[in-house]
């Protein structure tokens, strides 16, 4: 099996798949009387003509490293937000496309509070938390199609935390 290193999660690393919600930095504003830091506006929704957007709330079963990465999947027609309910870091695993399949995967371990927000169309892994209540609040597409595209890898990565 092909091994991936997951790093950790950077806005950087992470801009051509989608965005890092973090409270990392000063807020761009100051509200309720100065008592509430507000991060605005941190990440480009896109629910399609055809869709509305939605939240949800995921309960996932926590997994734990090294992860068999077997499958990756995106959501042709939204984006798709991760924001976890609890503090604890989760798995993060997107891909370019590379021809109508996921290239090679990259890998990432979230911050304390972190969430993402995948763009339209990105290969991603399903939600993999490491560790907590495996409770995120999503932000994705309300639609009546699948908004739902499987890649199941012929050989599974194994994703390791760490050079080992
Ligand atoms: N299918 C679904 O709702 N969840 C996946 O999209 C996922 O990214 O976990
Ligand atoms: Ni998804």
């Amino acid at each position: 099996m092909s091994r991936i290193i997951a790093q950790p999660l950077t806005a950087e690393a992470f801009a051509p798949f989608g965005d890092v919600l973090s409270v990392d930095g000063d807020p761009d504003r100051l509200i309720n009387q100065g008592l509430c830091g507000r991060y605005h506006d941190r990440a480009r929704l896109d629910f399609g003509p055809d869709g509305k957007a939605g939240i949800s709330l995921f309960k996932a079963q926590l997994r734990s490293l090294p992860y068999t990465l077997d499958m990756m999947e995106r959501h042709p027609e939204g984006s798709q937000a991760f924001l976890p309910m609890d503090t604890h870091p989760f798995l993060v695993i997107v891909a370019h496309d590379d021809g109508g399949k996921p290239g090679t995967p990259k890998a990432f371990l979230t911050h304390t509070g972190e969430g993402v927000n995948y763009h339209r169309s990105v290969w991603h892994g399903v939600l993999t938390p490491l560790a907590g209540n495996g409770l995120f609040a999503v932000v994705d597409r309300i639609g009546e199609t699948p908004n739902l595209e499987e890649h199941w890898f012929d050989t599974p990565y194994q994703v390791v935390g760490q050079a080992i």
